[in-house]
């Protein structure tokens, strides 16, 4: 349907992948890029189009290649003469902004443009959190996630506005002179580019950006270790892509240096994106990339998708400030994990507040390692996380089970056609439902008008059902500390 729609087949996108030199075999020239280690094709639970092996791959061989040339970069970009002169004219613009003009540039080229064959078979909207309305926003309802959300969602708004006259030089069609399109093509590039080393804002790479993603598993014990040495040091977010890769090198000095987070990089010696099996995939199974090590909030707001089994997620809860002064730790390091158990660094500081101010001293250095000082503050710690946990849950609008339920809910009415069958699918109690209706202008349902539920607003219910989801996630890690806290007590008391 979508080769339809597009009007060059995914075919012809792959003959022009092909000729650019994109190949996912090391030896063999032939006319289609793909074939002999990779194969488009849909999953629907993990990601929708993506990568499959074509054979059985072993971990770690090379499995597609894609030269410089054919990397969409603002070095690429800017041959463009006209484009060139423009963003010349403001060297105030950031790379990444300037990347998302570029991008509108090419769109706005249309068949002219070189990139049309790849342009034509991008995604036509996006679900990151800067495109959510408010509705959708509240709908998160922890304080932390929808200051997260308004902060991405004014940070669009003002990058917009700072490019706005970089666009109207361009002469772009007024259509992609709107917030919308500036929208899309930055959700684009926050969720597709990949890390390159000589420019901050990534590459698009035709054909590698197919790739769907996994988290880095087994690495998070390591994080505990990273946790003592970014103690005291702000922490910064890990991310492979978008140059945003400042975590990485402690990654790698805690897992003996080989190991890697990334499964994909540009190399210089043969001027190509590599991607690389990260593990022995058999015949069709998906073949994934790790894009970085993100929270599920993280995966939301830079890629419009969140795990439901996410190792890397965690949980942040208000702590006192006289916490943080009482230890040497980052703010950053004191969370959840998504198991439920509280960090080491939450852990160790929190027992030493919990210890008389005169003892502290003497006992830092127990604390930092990570030991129990006395059963008592043992209890006392876990007693005091237990408490605080509940009341988080207890102040948030609604319970897991009533998340649950909304979310089986909103699956029904993502199954229905049109507002007539919505009706028939609506409780009373459903204030939720009721309350997106209205936000959506929708309270015709009412009255049984038979009218579609158009595409604006499947678009705004898949973000609402992305924020219920994450909601639920918060509460039940949550919900878990609050097991781990009462196991540990009843072991000791
Ligand atoms: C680099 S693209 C991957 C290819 C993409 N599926 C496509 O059709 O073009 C990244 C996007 O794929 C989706 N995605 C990737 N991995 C996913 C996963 N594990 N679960 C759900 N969505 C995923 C998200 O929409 C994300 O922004």
């Amino acid at each position: 349907m979508e080769e339809q729609e597009h009007g060059i087949s995914l075919e012809n996108f792959l003959k022009w992948a092909a000729e650019l030199g994109i190949s996912d075999s090391p030896t063999r020239s032939v006319p289609f890029c793909l074939g002999h280690s990779l194969s488009l094709a849909y999953f629907p639970h993990a990601g929708g189009r993506g990568l499959g092996a074509a054979r059985d791959l072993r971990k770690g061989e090379v499995i597609l290649r894609v030269p410089k040339s054919a990397l969409m970069t603002i070095e690429s970009l800017l041959k463009d003469d006209k484009l060139s002169v423009a963003v010349n004219r403001h060297p105030y613009l950031s790379s990444v902004q300037i990347l998302t003009a570029c991008l509108i540039y090419e769109i706005d080229k249309g068949k002219s443009s070189r990139w049309l064959p790849y342009l034509m078979h991008l995604p036509r909207n996006y679900d990151i959190i800067a495109t959510f309305g408010e509705f959708e926003k509240q709908a998160l309802q922890v304080a932390d996630a929808i200051w997260a959300a308004e902060k991405a969602i004014s940070k669009a708004k003002a990058e917009w506005k700072e490019a706005h006259q970089l666009m109207e030089e361009l002469n772009l069609k007024p259509q992609l002179l709107t917030l919308r399109a500036w929208l899309w093509a930055a959700a684009t590039i926050s969720s597709r580019t990949l890390h390159i080393p000589w420019d901050e804002a990534g590459c698009l790479c035709p054909v590698g950006d197919l790739f769907n993603y996994a988290a880095p598993g087994e690495e998070t014990s390591c994080f505990e270790d990273v946790d003592s040495w970014t103690r005291a040091s702000s922490f910064q977010r890990t991310s492979l892509l978008n140059g945003d890769c400042t975590c990485k090198s402690n990654v790698q000095e805690c897992d003996g240096h080989d190991q890697r987070l990334t499964d994909g990089e540009y190399e210089k010696d043969v001027a190509a994106y590599c991607f690389y099996a990260r593990q022995s995939y058999i015949k069709g199974e998906q073949v994934l990339l790790c894009y970085g090590t993100y929270t599920n909030l993280e995966l939301l707001e830079h890629y419009g998708f969140l795990l439901n089994e996410n190792p890397n997620d965690k949980v942040f809860i208000p702590l006192e400030p006289e916490i943080f002064s009482s230890s040497s730790w980052a703010m950053e390091s004191f969370y959840i994990h998504q198991s439920g158990k509280p960090s080491f660094a939450l852990l160790s500081a929190l027992r030493l507040w919990a210890t008389p101010p005169n003892k502290r001293r003497s006992l830092g250095h127990l604390a930092y390692s990570g030991s129990v000082l006395s059963t008592e503050n043992e209890i006392n710690v876990m007693k005091w996380i237990a408490k605080q946990c509940d009341v988080i849950l207890k102040n948030l609008p609604t319970s897991i089970e009533e998340d649950r339920l909304l979310l089986s809910s909103i699956d029904e009415i993502q199954d229905l056609h049109s507002l007539l069958e919505l009706r028939k699918v609506l409780s009373p109690s459903g204030d939720e439902i009721w309350a997106f209706l209205e936000a959506n202008n929708l309270q015709d349902v009412k009255s049984g008008s038979n009218l579609l539920l158009s595409r604006k607003i499947k678009m705004s219910m898949d973000r609402w059902k992305l924020a219920v989801q994450w909601r639920l996630r918060y509460k039940k890690i949550i919900l878990d500390c609050i097991s781990y806290c009462t196991q540990i007590i009843n072991s000791l008391s």
